[in-house]
């Protein structure tokens, strides 16, 4: 929609990655069958968004980051980076993404430093404008620029893959599972530097496993299973679809009997606490407490919890892709089998 029609301006495409109709299919090799990775994506990530790309392996996340990075062509659909057509425009839509791969591909002759000079050659910016001093104080690898990387830690060789993508200051940056294995250490290095550059403006996409981990960092939430996509939507709103609920009561005194009210699930835990999981939607707070009540249970202390992203994750991708109409979604787990991230 941009580049050819603003003569590369793109002003009038403001997301920072539009994807339509997506396909990637594998071709067999020794007798293995083709293989469809991704089946016909639409995406549209918003500037200024830590946006969190979500899937089970092998949903085809790894495809679609690479598809973006230029490392994986696509079979059909169109891609356009911070409004560069990737087919038309290669090179300024090559320039507007920094990626930091799953692989620590690092060659092992060359030093922090060297390493950001010459990636830094190959997106060619100018010397006058290189920041390897500064990015390397970013990440927390200044006192091992001159180091050879086959020295460095596990720890270290990630931190100069996410240096790496940042030399030529791209304008969406892409973390591939950039947790996966750390130690928490660099973990809190990791979002903290994914926060500052997000509040300097950069947009952030990254995928991951660890769902606890996407709530907390992305705005903005996109799932994808078996190639397609299965929902997309601000965090919030993503949990806010889930109206299970779990009420845990301390009670006071020992439990003789657990309460048995339809809609109410019981269950007690070791430490004594009782568990009660319930639909908002079809039964009331009150009506739970009641429930408690009924059994002649006294309550010491009462707290709820609400729905997490596991709690919609499950829900989303427990059915094959496409099968789950959003009318569904609120629908109680019971029957629903946990898929494993
Ligand atoms: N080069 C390839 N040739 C054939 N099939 C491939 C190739 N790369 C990936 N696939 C297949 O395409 C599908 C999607 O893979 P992809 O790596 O994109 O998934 P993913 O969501 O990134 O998974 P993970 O979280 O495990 O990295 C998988 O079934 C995978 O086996």
């Amino acid at each position: 929609m941009s580049d050819e029609q603003t003569g590369g301006k793109s002003h009038m495409d403001n997301a920072a990655i539009r994807i339509e109709g997506l396909r990637k299919t594998y071709r067999g090799s020794k007798g293995q069958p083709e293989k469809q990775a991704l089946k016909g994506i639409d995406l549209t990530i918003p500037r200024g968004s830590v946006f969190g790309l979500l899937g089970p392996n092998g949903a085809g996340k790894s495809t679609l980051i690479n598809i973006l990075a230029g490392l994986v062509v696509k079979s059909a659909g169109h891609v356009s980076i911070w409004g560069h057509d990737q087919d038309r425009n290669p090179r300024q839509s090559r320039a507007a993404i920094g990626v930091m791969p799953q692989e620590l591909n690092l060659d092992p002759f060359f030093t922090p430093r060297g390493a950001l000079e010459v990636q830094a050659g190959l997106y060619g910016v100018p010397k006058a404008q290189r920041r390897s001093d500064e990015i390397l104080e970013l990440v927390g690898l200044s006192d091992k620029a001159e180091a050879y990387a086959r020295t460095l830690s596990g720890g270290m060789r990630r931190r100069l893959l996410l240096a790496k993508a940042l030399v030529h200051n791209p304008k969406v940056l892409v973390l591939d599972e950039p947790t996966a294995g750390v130690d928490i250490e660099l973990r809190q290095m990791l979002w903290a530097n994914v926060r500052k550059l997000n509040q300097q403006g950069m947009t952030i996409i990254l995928t991951t496993h660890y769902l606890e981990e996407a709530q907390e960092m992305c705005d903005q939430i996109a799932i994808i299973n078996h190639g397609e996509k299965i929902a997309q939507d601000s965090t919030a709103d993503l949990l806010g679809r889930m109206d299970g609920r779990t009420m845990v009561i301390i009670p006071d005194g020992p439990v003789t009997e657990l309460p048995a009210t339809e809609g109410v699930e019981a269950t007690l835990r070791d430490d004594g606490s009782l568990v009660l999981r319930y639909r908002s939607a079809q039964t009331s707070a009150e009506q739970v407490l009641e429930s408690v009540r009924a059994v002649g249970m006294r309550i010491r202390d009462v707290r709820t919890e609400e729905a997490d992203l596991e709690d919609v994750f499950l829900a989303l991708t427990s059915t094959r892709a496409g099968d789950v109409p959003a009318a569904d979604l609120d629908q109680p787990r019971r029957g629903l089998h946990r898929v494993k991230l």
